[in-house]
């Protein structure tokens, strides 16, 4: 048994490495343009041997009726064949005894699989080819055999199909069936339709009757060029003034006739007209055939390129772009151990006598050992309430006195309660160790977030996509900026520069300026602007409007190419379903990092707020993602609206309970013990991780092996946004003199369409939404459009555009008096 299956192994083996080397014959250029021009010579070499014999064959049949191999080895035997003995034997083979003429199609198919196989000269589709060429070489031969003509024509194979097909179903059947098989072939093959061909048929009409007149034009064209043959080229190359006259008519007297003809033109010659007209409508018909049936060549043509040039690559400019190697981020040498048994038996026992002080009976302790915090989960005796111990929370927290505890009670989905401890000997987890996990390395998200470790040890990811935006707080020095890393660390292992661009804002200054050495690789940017990092409010402004511009354009290219969203989108460009030339590109995605909001709202309050509220609102279709980080999560910088657009969220240590409701609408945050110590929470769930940590000089030492690298030749450019006039302070809005310069002009796109909505007068007008809003808050004002009512656009409260005129003019002259 054993030899049977050493054997086995052998030839699975054996078979393997046969097959491994004739995959790298396949594969080598230099066997492929060999083999190309081999094919190329037998198809040159058969089709002068069939030439040839097509002149001689009677003569040298008398020599070939031994047969090909005697004739081969004979030296007695003369043939006429200009490629000799083995020309003759072949041919004789080919077209006597199998084909007849059509066995010319032999070469012509080794030629083009010789051209396409050397040259990768691609002709037309070889499969499809050789399925005609089958067909062919099966129905020349008969349809020739069954007209009649001289047997060589026929060759072998046609006598034979006719005899048998004449002994099935007689003369006239083979004939039909022979007809019949030829159109269904056609229609089979070539997609011919009856209305393709009329069509075709139609076409053909005009042309001849161009061709009749082509010819007599050719006739005379010929009669006059041959006595000067050389004059030809001089006409055409140069303008001369001096040009001979006998040479202008050709080209140009049709001009000067139809300018002068109305006068002298008689009834005969307007008929002639007339007809001439119609033959032009009929053209004109024709034209429009046409177009379908180009329409249909541009699909088809869509295809041979997919075929020919296969998926489109985003990856192509930067084809040599290599992402970071693991290498350059640290390995940590730690103990290994977050916590000992004595200290858990410290802590279970702990645990026990304090809920025993508040006479709550345990039935069940368990312990999930963490990178930093320990879990004990508990199951209370039968008839304990589980809202007795919620209502002890802080009770148990203090009696158990240590710093950090978070009291989950009960754990959602368990039933059990959960008191997580954190461990004297707290684990770093080390980016490295997040980026080499199975979990990364293998994972198909778009945008993979690897953040650190779950109480149980796990890899966390997420995909940024679903999130679709994040929001971070926490006090200062409890791991925010290294979590931002992790996060740009995770993308940059994963992600090629023509995937994902970044746009950072950093109003500290210090924290992202590292990435400045990847801006022309991952970074987007206004296009006046000449660093990428953004550090000015005034600059964060117009990113953010530039960004709602971004995000109008990618939705209209959305709607024309009739997809839901980004990857559908791109999974068509890639396809080549979507025309460059239509303005359809690929689409990278585009995330903004904000380090410090607090910061910008303080400064910008409004400016800031409402177009990242509608960037979170609109924008994850497109592939915009935001992350947004805060030191002080206060209700007047994460306010209603924000919150309510970042359902991800993630809380390092907070200073308050407070802080903590503001950001995950829960607390827990105030209990964290701080180094990336963290509670991540995605809807409902609220989970806490100890984020992975990422040095700065692991960030520098990537960014500078991705700087280093070939870049494209400047950063992604985001569209151009002209700042708002009146920036500074918001007009009155009642006051005319005030008004926004397209004040006018909006208020009839909102009269003409009966909507009054922003996003319209942005569509209409091409405005920025904060610009676009405050015209709303005008017409508001000039009793033009109703209140804001939510969702829904607001009422139209003018009906037509007589009226609104009537209403301007009267409000200017009650202003003016
Ligand atoms: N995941 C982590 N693992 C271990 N230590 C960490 C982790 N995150 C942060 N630390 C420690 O905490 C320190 C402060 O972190 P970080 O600079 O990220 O704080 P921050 O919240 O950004 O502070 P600030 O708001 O003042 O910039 C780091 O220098 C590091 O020593």
């Amino acid at each position: 048994m054993a030899k049977k299956k050493k054997t086995s192994t052998e030839t699975k083996k054996k078979t393997s490495n046969s097959l491994a080397a004739i995959r790298g014959f396949l594969k080598n250029k230099t066997n492929h343009t060999v083999f190309g021009i081999v094919l190329i010579f037998i198809a040159v070499f058969l089709f002068g041997a069939f030439t040839s014999y097509l002149f001689n064959w009677q003569a040298d049949q008398s020599n070939l009726r031994g047969g090909f191999f005697e004739l081969l080895g004979r030296d007695d035997y003369k043939v006429k064949n200009i490629l000799g003995k083995l020309g003759a034997a072949i041919s004789h083979q080919f077209i006597y005894n199998w084909f007849g003429v059509a066995a010319y199609l032999t070469p012509w198919f080794l030629l083009l699989a010789g051209l396409r196989i050397s040259m990768h000269l691609k002709l037309t589709s070889l499969t499809k080819h050789l399925g005609i060429i089958v067909f062919l070489l099966i129905w020349i031969p008969a349809a020739i055999a069954y007209t009649g003509l001289p047997s060589v024509m026929a060759g072998g194979s046609g006598y034979y199909n006719l005899e048998w097909l004449s002994s099935l179903a007689g003369p006239f059947g083979t004939g039909a069936i022979l007809v019949f098989s030829m159109l269904i072939f056609l229609a089979v093959r070539f997609k011919w339709t009856p209305e393709r061909l009329n069509a075709f048929i139609a076409r053909l009409r005009p042309t001849r009757a161009e061709e009749t007149e082509g010819d007599s034009w050719k006739d005379s064209t010929k009669a006059e060029a041959v006595p000067t043959p050389e004059s030809e080229p001089e006409i055409i190359n140069e303008v001369s003034f001096d040009e001979p006259e006998e040479n202008k008519p050709i080209e140009e007297t049709p001009e000067p006739e139809i300018e002068h003809e109305p006068l002298i033109i008689d009834q005969n010659e307007t008929k002639e007209e007339e007809e001439t007209q119609e033959e032009l409508h009929d053209t004109e018909d024709l034209e429009i055939e046409k177009a379908e049936v180009e329409e249909e060549v541009s699909e088809s043509e869509l295809n041979r390129k997919l075929k020919e040039f296969g998926e489109y690559d985003p990856k192509l400019d930067l084809s040599k772009f290599k992402l970071p190697p693991i290498d350059l981020l640290r390995e940590f040498k730690q103990s290994g151990v977050s916590i000992n048994q004595e200290e858990l038996e410290e802590n279970k026992n702990k645990i026990v006598e304090t809920l025993n002080n508040y006479k709550i009976e345990i039935s069940k302790i368990k312990a999930t050992i963490g990178p930093t915090v320990t879990l004990y989960e508990i199951v209370p005796a039968a008839g304990v309430r589980i809202s007795k111990i919620k209502n002890l929370e802080d009770d148990i927290a203090l009696s158990l006195a240590a710093l950090g505890i978070r009291i989950i009670a009960p754990i959602p989905g368990k039933g059990t309660i959960g008191i997580e401890v954190p461990n004297t000997n707290p684990q770093v987890v080390a980016m490295r160790n997040m980026i080499k996990s199975e979990k990364f390395q293998s994972t198909d998200m778009e945008l993979p977030i690897a953040f650190g470790k779950t109480i149980s040890n796990e890899t966390l990811m997420a995909d940024l996509t679903k999130m679709p935006h994040l929001l971070m707080a926490g006090a200062t020095g409890q791991g925010k900026s290294v979590g931002l890393n992790v996060i740009l660390t995770s993308i940059l292992y994963k992600k090629h520069p023509s995937q994902v661009k970044f746009i950072l804002v950093d109003p500290k200054k210090v924290e992202l300026t590292l990435f400045n050495k990847i801006e022309r690789h991952y970074l987007a940017k206004l296009p006046d602007s000449e660093e990428a990092i953004i550090t000015d409010t005034t600059k964060v402004i117009h990113t953010l409007n530039s960004l709602c511009i971004e995000m109008d354009n990618r939705y209209d290219l959305l709607k024309d190419a009739m997809v839901r969203n980004i990857k559908e989108y791109n999974h068509k460009f890639v396809q080549r379903k979507l025309n460059p030339e239509n303005g359809h590109k690929y689409l990278p995605y585009i995330v903004l990092v904000i380090d410090e909001f607090a910061d910008l709202i303080m400064t910008a309050g409004k400016e800031v707020e409402t177009p990242i509220a509608r960037l979170a609102q609109l924008a994850r279709a497109i592939g915009i993602h935001l992350i947004v980080a805060t030191q002080r999560p206060s209700v007047n910088v994460i306010t209603g609206i924000i919150k309510a657009n970042f359902p991800a969220r993630i809380a390092f240590r907070v200073t308050s309970k407070i802080d903590s409701r503001t950001i995950l609408d829960a607390g827990g945050a105030e209990q964290l013990i701080g180094k990336g110590d963290m509670l991540y929470s995605s809807g409902s769930d609220l989970i806490r991780i100890q984020c992975a940590f990422v040095d700065t000089p692991e960030v520098e030492e990537i960014t500078d092996y991705i700087g280093n690298q070939k870049a494209y030749p400047e950063a992604y450019l985001l569209p151009e946004y002209v700042g708002e006039e009146g920036e500074g302070g918001i007009p009155d809005a009642g006051d005319p003199a005030d008004r926004d310069a397209l004040f006018v002009d909006a208020a009839r796109v909102i009269v003409i369409h009966q909507q009054g909505s922003t996003s319209l007068l942005q569509r209409k007008l091409k405005l920025g939404y904060n610009r676009a809003g405050r015209i709303v808050d005008q017409l508001e004002a000039a009793g033009i459009i109703g209140p804001f009512e939510g969702s829904k656009a607001r009422q139209v409260l003018i009906p037509d555009e007589m009226s609104l005129e009537q209403l301007l003019k009267n409000e200017q002259e009650k202003y003016n008096s």
